[in-house]
């Protein structure tokens, strides 16, 4: 991403920018967090990615490529085939995401045909088998359960096994354990890190949590009123930021404990000194 300005129209006729030249850049396999306080961006700079800004939303200026391809040039047809099978979404409310009135499967087959159209039977069997990828003990009971039946935890599972379905170059993951149980919250990075190990997916994981940015991301990308202020290796940032609003962001949380604890097993395993 280079250069990236998103705007809205405000009601007396001009253009207020929410994304104001931002670039971001990430590889396959590696893991970039992306923090910076509500409204600050965060969400507007993944939707550019893909391609689901609202309808409203002018893209200002910049550009978005994956693997060489520019994304902010593709009709909806072909933004259609990008999502799911290059880029793909696991969002912060998986309740919220589901349809109530119909079973967790036959949505799950519903999105992958559309994605990849297959005969029915063949699509079912593809989603067994990714719901019991994704740590689901009775795949058949939770293909027939509706959303209401089954948990928040699982309802994420089901969502990131739609979401992996069709092996995406880039997963963007929203809060993807802020709605969750905190018992179930470590599950959940966990599977999405075993998932991105055996797919070599990116991922552009959008956060507040600095606990989990310790012990996910490689990269990190602090993001204040529309512009990333910093970037670089977590460790890095978290031991000299050099921006004051990272700073000050950091300067809160780095008393917490559990925090600490994180980012000493995170500096530990990346063969970096502790500090
Ligand atoms: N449809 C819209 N019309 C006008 N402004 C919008 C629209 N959607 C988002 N914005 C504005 O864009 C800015 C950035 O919002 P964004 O959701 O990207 O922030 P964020 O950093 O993801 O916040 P959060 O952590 O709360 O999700 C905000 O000021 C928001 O009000």
């Amino acid at each position: 991403m280079q250069g990236l300005t998103v705007a809205y129209p405000t009601p007396t006729g001009q253009l207020r920018e929410v994304v104001r030249g931002v670039d971001l850049s990430l590889r396959a396999g590696e893991t970039l967090g992306l923090v910076g306080q509500s409204g600050s961006g965060k969400t507007q700079t993944a939707f550019s990615i893909l391609g689901v800004l609202p309808a409203q939303a002018v893209v200002v200026a910049g550009s978005v490529r994956l693997d060489g391809r520019e994304l902010l040039d593709l009709s909806d047809a072909e933004l259609r085939t990008v999502r799911g099978r290059s880029v793909a979404y696991v969002p912060q409310e998986p309740m919220s995401n589901l349809d109530p009135t119909s079973t967790v499967g036959a949505q799950l087959v519903e999105g992958l045909r559309a994605a990849d159209p297959m005969p029915r039977r063949q699509a079912r069997e593809r989603v067994l088998a990714l719901l019991a990828r994704v740590g689901i003990a009775d795949p058949q009971r939770t293909f027939d359960a509706y959303p209401h039946q089954i948990s928040g935890g699982m309802a994420q599972r089901a969502l990131i096994a739609a979401a992996v379905a069709g092996r995406p170059a880039l997963l963007f993951a929203d809060e993807p354990t802020t709605a969750l149980d905190v018992t179930v919250q470590a599950e959940i990075l966990d599977l999405l890190r075993d998932l991105q190990a055996e797919l070599g997916m990116a991922v552009l994981l959008v956060t507040h949590n600095f606990g989990v940015v310790a012990d996910s991301c490689e990269r990190i990308a602090v993001m204040q009123q529309g512009r990333v202020v910093e970037t670089g290796r977590t460790t890095d940032v978290f031991d000299t930021p050099k921006h004051p609003y990272t700073a000050s962001l950091l300067g809160s949380i780095l008393d917490d404990a559990t925090v600490r604890a994180d980012l000493e097993t995170t500096m530990d395993t990346t063969g970096q000194e502790a500090p």
